[in-house]
């Protein structure tokens, strides 16, 4: 079973407008829609429909945590939250006809306190597998995040910033840097895909089993204990790209879950996240035709490779 954890979880609110308004001009819409979000949030909402047990825990606060947690409920997803007093953020996506921008909060400010009662949270739901996703709240470094993977026998998966994959000390099974995340956590410029091979190696010898890389139209890159793989991103109409990143990890683990290669895995992330670019925010699109898309995605080995 697989817990996530969401430090600092945010209400998505994305919004739709042919172009930005000028200075002094409202825009109108009624395109709009609120989700409930924050990376591991995310992952919680792909695994359900990826048929994989999982609940999604983490620190919400105020109206906005409760539309959260309530969301995730109606939703048919099982959540197990500590509540602070803080106000969980709201998190704003703008699409105009040709771009995207996303506008997120820092967070309400945590204190250890709530970590103590989010490890019993995290226990008392006995995992085999936790993954901690987004940034971190005010009040916490990435010492929360080590405590955490060094609380129970279960293994841990991390989707953070680069700075934060740095400055890491346990050992985890996985991370999930994007391009400029490998960049910060690796200290080295990433112009081409050879250099994101060597950051996803550098990044394996700092206490990360496997990383797996987001490289949008790129694809992604897996580094494995055996070697390294590429997949080729399918062909695809963007909507935006809110919640590729979480979904491409969803799909992995999700096969990692049934026992599934590091490259069936790697398939299984890339054609996810093929399906949500698709669709606008973090919304959840119909996933059950994607062991049908397996086979079309595109993988190879950058270096003798044997699994
Ligand atoms: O500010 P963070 O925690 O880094 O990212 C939060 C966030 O942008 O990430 C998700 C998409 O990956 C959204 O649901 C959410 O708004």
């Amino acid at each position: 079973m697989i817990v996530t954890v969401t430090l600092n979880p945010a209400v998505d609110h994305t919004l739709a407008i042919p172009d930005l308004p000028e200075d002094g001009e409202i825009a109108r819409t009624d395109d709009a829609r609120v989700d409930p979000g924050g990376k591991g949030i995310n992952v919680s909402k792909y695994l359900v429909e990826l048929d994989t047990e999982t609940t999604a825990t983490g620190i919400t606060g105020d109206f906005l945590g409760q539309f959260v947690r309530d969301s995730l409920t109606e939703k048919g997803i099982d959540s197990d939250f500590v509540d602070i007093e803080g106000r969980t953020r709201l998190n704003t996506t703008i699409l105009t006809a040709d771009s995207e921008y996303k506008i997120n909060h820092d967070g309400p400010a945590v204190n250890g306190h709530a970590i103590e009662t989010l490890l019993e949270t995290i226990e008392r739901n006995d995992p085999d597998t936790v993954v901690v996703g987004g940034s971190l709240p005010p009040g916490l470094g990435p010492d929360a995040i080590d405590r955490i993977a060094r609380a129970g026998d279960w293994q841990t998966a991390v989707d953070v910033g680069g700075d934060v994959l740095r400055d890491l000390d346990a050992s985890y099974t996985l991370c999930k840097p994007n391009r400029e995340e490998l960049a910060v956590a690796t200290d080295c410029s990433i112009d081409s895909l050879e250099d994101c091979y060597d950051a996803v190696e550098r990044l394996q010898t700092m206490g990360y089993d496997r990383v797996v890389a987001s490289l949008g139209a790129d694809g992604a890159i897996m580094a494995t204990p055996d070697g390294l793989l590429h997949a080729a991103a399918l062909e695809t109409t963007v909507v935006d790209t809110v919640g590729a990143g979480d979904s491409l990890l969803a799909g992995v683990l999700a096969a990692l879950e049934r026992g599934a290669t590091d490259e069936e895995a790697l398939r299984s992330g890339v054609a996810v996240a093929a399906q949500v670019v698709s669709v606008p925010g973090t919304t959840v699109p119909p996933l059950d035709d994607v062991p049908t898309r397996l086979g079309s995605v595109p993988v190879s080995s950058p270096e003798p490779f044997s699994q």
